[in-house]
């Protein structure tokens, strides 16, 4: 069979024979008016259809739902698991986070699949406002991936230290996030949970100051009947483990674990220094296991003592969340004396000093001529997508069509101006979802489930 050489946008590749391995083809010479309107001579090249090479043509406007109601943002950043991009519930308009996981790159990291459901399993449970609240879970069994709905943050504490010369905050604002992780803490013990791996990397922090203890993926649930806190494994970050676990211990108290990392934490967002260094981890383990440290100069007898509680090396000695909250330090009201650590615009937008809905990008590049900025991630697939720009292309690339072509283009048009049409209809209608409207032609459906939590 001989095709035109279109490639998957709809354009047709210029096929002289030296684009994307598209070997020369033979031309023929046709008179006439073709469907264009076009008159005169014609060359066309024809190309097997077993040489036809698919390609993306970028950049063209695209608009991703997962769910049917969550419109996909940027992404805000990436972890070993993944990507996180921000969402808009298109049904309540509230702006969330997405991790979006892979299933066959969770089988590439050790214990990746069984720290996912774990995670996902803890987070159903926990509803406590300095704890990231899990919203729903997408999985898209086609594309094996999994996507984690969870409440939007702006910043991480790691991210506001990193974005100040000192690296380390005001004592009144280091005190305010601190009580608030105490509260985390103190209502995941209640319930059972370690965390294991507390540091300001997995400490979120709301617009509204709110701090949010995240990254359960090395967590443990202690047993229902469990008489104790006895731990033996931990997966946490080096820097931030106690000297039981950096001297290899077999058993240890979970408890003890999140408050020694907690000791840390408050001695890096005091100080901007950690209490334990080395070149590696065996130095550094050394350093711990030892547990000489030293308090920089500067913090007051209060803090120092608040820190020399929680970094006990014995763990029966350290302090409990309990003696944490009566210690003085905690109770005492500091005085604002210091400009607060702003949360940092974002480095991939540095003029948006309120890093602003990503999501409004993406419906500008939707609803406008314009092509959209927003760099189409090649190996994230597009769930749903808008095609518009194709028509421009499909004109630009098409000077002459055929009547099958041209065909084509004429549904194309009448799909993206349906589908922009609905969704300028129903986008600002918190009740009224997006996909109650949608036809499955106009979309590309993919095969959902979605389990909510709430
Ligand atoms: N709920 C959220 N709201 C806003 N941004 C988030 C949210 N959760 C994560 N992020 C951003 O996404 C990034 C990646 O988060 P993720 O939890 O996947 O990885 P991580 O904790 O940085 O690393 P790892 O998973 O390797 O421990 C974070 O650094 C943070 O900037």
């Amino acid at each position: 069979m001989q095709l035109f050489g279109m490639n998957q946008e709809g354009s047709l590749d210029d096929s002289n024979g030296s684009h994307d391995g598209i070997p020369a083809s033979p031309h023929e010479h046709v008179s006439g008016l073709l469907a264009d309107g076009i008159d005169g001579d014609l060359v066309i090249h024809r190309v097997d259809s077993a040489q036809v090479v698919y390609r993306r043509q970028y950049p063209y406007n695209i608009v991703k739902f997962i769910g049917g109601k969550y419109l996909m943002g940027s992404v805000l950043g990436e972890g070993s698991y993944g990507k996180v991009k921000e969402l808009l519930d298109i049904e309540s308009l509230c702006r969330r986070a997405v991790k979006i996981l892979k299933t066959r790159k969770l089988r590439r990291i050790p214990n990746g699949e069984q720290n996912v459901r774990r995670e996902i399993q803890l987070l159903k449970r926990l509803q406590h406002r300095n704890i990231i609240q899990l919203i729903d879970v997408v999985v898209n069994d086609e594309k094996l991936k999994m996507y984690i709905v969870m409440e939007y943050c702006a910043c991480e504490l790691q991210e506001m230290l990193e974005s100040v010369s000192e690296k380390k905050f005001p004592i009144w604002q280091a005190h305010g996030y601190f009580c608030q992780l105490v509260d985390g803490l103190e209502y995941l013990h209640s319930h059972g949970i370690i965390h294991k791996d507390i540091k300001p990397g997995n400490l979120l922090v709301t617009n509204d100051e709110t701090l949010k203890i995240t990254d359960f993926g090395v967590a443990e649930e202690l047993n229902t009947f469990a008489r104790t806190d006895e731990c033996h494994v931990s997966q946490g970050t080096p820097t931030f483990q106690p000297p039981e676990i950096a001297n290899g211990q077999n058993t240890f108290s979970g408890f003890k674990v999140d408050i020694w990392s907690s000791g840390v934490t408050l001695y890096n967002i005091t100080t901007g220094k950690y209490p334990f260094e080395g070149e590696n981890i065996y130095i550094l383990f050394e350093n711990i296991g030892k547990g000489v440290y030293s308090i920089p100069e500067g913090v007051s007898d209060l803090l120092e003592d608040l820190l020399r509680g929680m970094l006990t090396i014995e763990s029966e000695k350290r302090f409990s969340l309990q003696q944490i909250r009566q210690h003085l330090w905690f109770r005492k009201q500091h005085p604002r004396m210091l400009e607060r650590v702003m949360i940092p615009p974002r480095s991939d937008a540095p003029s948006d000093r309120l890093r602003s809905l990503t999501i409004i990008r993406c419906l500008h590049a939707m609803h406008s001529d314009e092509p959209s900025n927003e760099e189409e991630d090649s190996e994230e697939e597009e769930i749903a997508t808008i095609v518009e720009s194709r028509n421009r292309i499909y004109h630009r690339n098409n000077p002459i069509s055929s009547e099958a072509g041209h065909a084509e283009l004429q549904a194309a048009q009448r799909q993206s101006a349906e589908i922009i049409k609905e969704s300028e209809e129903h986008m600002p209608q918190a009740s009224s979802p997006i996909q109650n409207g949608r036809s499955k032609k106009k979309v590309k459906k993919s095969k959902f489930f979605s389990c909510k939590t709430s």
